[in-house]
C-alpha cells in the first residue's frame, strides 16, 4: 500500500434491503492533503459513498481502508480521525452554539482551554456571535449549519469528510465556508472529500473530482484533465421568457447538448465551431423570447454534464 493514502476503496458496492443497488463496485484512493469533491445528480450514490467511509452504513461488498486500517471491521477508529459533516447534522438540539462547539472539542480529547480558545477563535472567524448563547433549536437553518461546521472544524482533525456542506448558506455564508476549508487545507494539510451541488464554486477549491452517476464511478480525475475533455467546447447561455422555452430549445436542439436548469433558462453546449451559428440562430429567430445571452469557456460543471449523458463511457 502507498504510505500517502488516507483512504483506499476497493470495489465499494452496496445494495440496500429494498434491492437498491445505490454504489457498485467503486475504487479510488484519496492521497495526503487532497481536496476531493464528489459530484453527481439526485440519488446517484454520493451520501451513501460517504456514509460507508464514515461507518454509519456497512457495505454490501468491497473495502475501506484508512490509513491502512480495514474501516469496515473498524469503524469505531473512524471518529478518532475523522470528522463528518452530515447533510442533517446531528441533533444536539438543546445545546448553544458555544456549547456544542466545545463540547465536541473536548470530546476530541482538547484541554478545557484549548477548546474554549479554539470555539472562541471558530465563533469569531464564522462570525456565529449571534448565536453563542443561543439553543441550536432556536436558530435558522443556515446559523444551525454554520455552528454544525464549526463542530466539524474543531479539534484538527487530519481528514474531513462533508456532505454538501453550502446548503441553505446564502453566498456570503458559502464564500466563508470555501475559505476556510481552503485555508484549512494549505496550513494544516487536511485531506478533505466533499460532497457539493455547487460545482463552480467547489472549482476553486478541489484539487480532484469524483463524478458519480447511477451508483457507478463515471471519472476521477484531477479538475485540470477532467476539463480538457471539454476544451473544445463552448457554453451558449440563455434566459428567456418561460412560455418560448420549449420552441429555443427545440430550436437549438441540433448544435449540441441542451440543458434546461430552470424554466428560463437554457444551457446549450456545444463545440466551438458551431457556435457562430447557434448564436445566429438566436439573433435572428429569438426575438424578445430571449432576455439575455452569453457564451462562456467550458467549466467543471459541463464536464460533469458530458460524463452524465455517457454513462460507462470512462
Ligand atoms: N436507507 C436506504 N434504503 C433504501 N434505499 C436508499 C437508502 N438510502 C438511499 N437509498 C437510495 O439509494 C440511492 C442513492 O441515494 P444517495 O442518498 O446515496 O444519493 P445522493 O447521490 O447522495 O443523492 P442527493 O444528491 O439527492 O443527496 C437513491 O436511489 C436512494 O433512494
Amino acid at each position: 500500500m502507498m504510505v500517502n493514502n488516507v483512504y483506499e476503496v476497493v470495489g465499494l458496492t452496496k445494495v440496500y434491503e429494498n434491492k437498491k443497488v445505490a454504489n457498485e463496485e467503486i475504487s479510488f484512493s484519496v492521497a495526503q492533503g487532497e481536496v476531493v469533491g464528489v459530484l453527481g445528480p439526485n440519488g446517484a450514490g454520493k451520501s451513501t459513498l460517504i456514509k460507508q467511509m464514515v461507518g454509519h452504513v456497512s457495505p454490501t461488498a468491497g473495502e475501506i481502508r484508512l490509513f491502512g486500517v480495514d474501516v469496515v471491521k473498524r469503524a469505531d477508529l473512524i471518529p478518532q480521525y475523522v470528522g463528518y459533516y452530515a447533510q442533517r447534522p446531528a441533533a444536539l438540539d438543546a445545546l448553544t452554539g458555544y456549547e456544542a462547539i466545545y463540547c465536541t472539542g473536548r470530546l476530541r480529547g482538547m484541554s478545557r482551554a484549548a477548546a474554549k480558545r479554539e470555539t472562541d477563535r471558530l465563533i469569531e472567524q464564522l462570525d456565529l456571535g449571534e448565536v453563542r448563547k443561543r439553543e441550536i433549536r432556536k436558530m435558522s437553518g443556515g446559523q444551525q449549519r454554520m455552528v454544525g461546521f464549526a463542530t466539524v472544524l474543531i479539534g484538527e482533525l487530519p481528514v474531513l469528510i462533508l456532505d454538501e456542506p453550502t446548503n441553505e448558506l446564502d453566498p456570503e455564508r458559502r464564500r466563508q465556508l470555501w475559505d476556510l476549508l481552503a485555508e484549512k487545507n494549505r496550513r494544516e494539510g487536511t485531506t478533505i472529500l466533499l460532497v457539493t451541488h455547487n460545482v463552480l464554486e467547489a472549482e476553486q477549491v478541489v484539487d480532484k473530482v469524483a463524478v458519480i452517476d447511477h451508483g457507478k464511478l463515471l471519472a476521477y480525475d484531477t479538475v485540470r484533465k477532467l476539463k480538457q475533455q471539454v476544451d473544445s467546447r463552448l457554453r451558449l447561455e440563455l434566459t428567456v421568457q418561460s412560455h418560448a422555452g420549449d420552441r429555443l430549445a427545440d430550436m437549438l436542439a441540433s448544435y449540441g447538448t441542451i440543458d434546461r436548469p430552470a424554466e428560463q433558462k437554457l444551457r446549450l453546449f456545444m463545440e466551438k465551431d458551431r457556435a457562430g451559428e447557434a448564436l445566429q440562430t438566436v439573433l435572428s429567430q429569438a426575438g424578445e423570447a430571449c432576455e439575455e445571452y452569453r457564451l462562456v469557456p467550458p467549466s467543471l460543471e459541463d464536464v460533469y454534464f458530458t460524463l452524465g449523458g455517457k454513462e460507462g463511457s470512462i
